[in-house]
């Protein structure tokens, strides 16, 4: 980077200056932002070519600590009179961290979420009828396609009592504990996997309790979701997906409610009767002033070897969805088929996308072509304000 020489200061000045700015530079791998704009660059000196510069994280034992102190040390070390660098790593104080959080929130109170109808973050909620077919499959490889064509992405687990997408991200550890949040004070800071900023009620349950079934009833559903929405810090998304629970139950509601502006897609299988549940899911979401954008069908019919196809849940499913859900105004239409794919289960087996695993497999290729289709794709108007004044 370079730095325009201050006036007033002296030679060995104006190299701190630039110490402060390489330093000051170096993106924070958790909050996406320059140490600078964090108020993470504390005390910065130069002698005799040797820098010294103090960096306050975040929170004692803040993971991404080594990752900083390497990036920094690079940074500075880039300074063509710095011949050696030392980082020495702080924490901040309580009234540092409040202020740094504020910095973060734009100003805004607390309890506000970002993801209002007049934000430039597209809202997706990835829905189904019944559970098994697919969606959160879905879900994770769309956001890892997203994320890998530079788009910021996060991903709302909301399928809170048959979470999955921990373990289709990566972020489940052999002996079953799911990666944590990290907290800096009254914010959450979701885990990154694959490029993406993932956040799921599995992550909250205690420790140890990660695989006993969620009894919750609809208004703590619904508070919990509102925090994920509010104390969850993504930072600047460009895309927020949220795997939605199979069905028309009290999460799909309190989603429709708290994300009223959200666009929609319907999951179903190539079987009628995932089919016919599947147009309840997306009624629902319409009823809830939300924007159906298409059909995504999995599973659907797989081209092998010797030229036949394996149609293991038969044709036609989608189709039928979408013209189901078409009304006189909307048409709604099939906008990706998955083909059946047993590379694709095993790579969602291990937590690692099929979409960036084994990118000519012909399920991957159909997500690359949908993450295409949904980001030149026009978001909907539905709850925005429009630039319009009666005059
Ligand atoms: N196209 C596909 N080909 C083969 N297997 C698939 C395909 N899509 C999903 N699966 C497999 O089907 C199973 C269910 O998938 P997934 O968990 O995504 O479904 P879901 O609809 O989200 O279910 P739930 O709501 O119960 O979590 C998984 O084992 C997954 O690997």
């Amino acid at each position: 980077m370079t730095q325009e020489p201050q006036p007033g200061l002296g030679a060995a000045g104006q190299i701190e200056v630039a110490v402060r700015a390489a330093a000051g530079g170096v993106i924070d791998p958790e909050l996406r932002r320059p140490l600078a704009d964090l108020g993470m660059i504390d005390a910065v000196a130069v002698h005799d070519g040797v820098a010294s510069v103090v960096v306050l994280l975040t929170i004692v034992g803040c993971p991404a600590a080594d990752r900083i102190q390497h990036d920094v040390r690079t940074a500075v070390l880039g300074v063509p009179e710095v011949h050696d660098a030392k980082v020495e790593l702080g924490v901040m104080t309580d009234e540092q961290r409040a202020d740094m959080v504020t910095r973060l929130r734009d100003g805004k109170p607390r309890a506000t979420t970002t993801f209002t109808a007049d934000s430039l973050t597209r809202v997706i909620a990835v829905t189904s009828g019944k559970g098994g077919v697919g969606k959160s499959t879905v879900t994770a490889n769309l956001a890892v396609a997203l994320a890998d064509r530079g788009l910021r992405v996060g991903l709302i687990d909301a399928d809170v009592y048959g979470f999955s997408i921990p373990g289709l991200m990566g972020l489940v550890a052999p002996d079953g504990r799911i990666a944590r949040p990290t907290r800096v004070g009254e914010l959450v800071l979701p885990p990154v996997a694959h490029g993406v900023k993932v956040v799921s009620i599995g992550m909250f349950l205690r420790e140890g309790a990660e695989g006993t079934a969620i009894s919750w009833r609809g208004p703590m559903l619904h508070k919990t979701l509102e925090q994920f929405l509010t104390d969850v810090f993504f930072g600047d998304l460009d895309v927020l997906l949220v795997d939605m629970p199979p069905g028309t139950g009290d999460v799909a509601i309190s989603v429709g409610h708290l994300l009223p502006h959200a666009d929609v897609l319907v999951v179903t299988t190539p079987q009628s009767a995932a089919a016919g549940v599947a147009v309840r899911s997306g009624q629902l979401a319409r009823q809830l002033g939300q924007r159906i954008i298409g059909v995504v069908e999995t599973m659907s019919p797989m081209d092998l070897a010797d030229g036949s196809t394996f149609e293991p849940f038969g044709a036609g499913g989608a189709d039928a969805v979408a013209a189901a859900l078409s009304t006189e105004d909307e048409t709604v239409t099939r906008i990706a088929s998955i083909p059946f794919s047993t590379v694709l289960r095993a790579h969602g087996d291990e937590g690692i996308p099929v979409v960036i695993e084994q990118q000519d497999d012909p399920a991957a290729l159909a997500f690359r072509a949908l993450a295409d289709l949904v980001a030149k794709r026009p978001r909907g108007l539905a709850g925005r304000r429009l630039p319009v004044s009666v005059g």
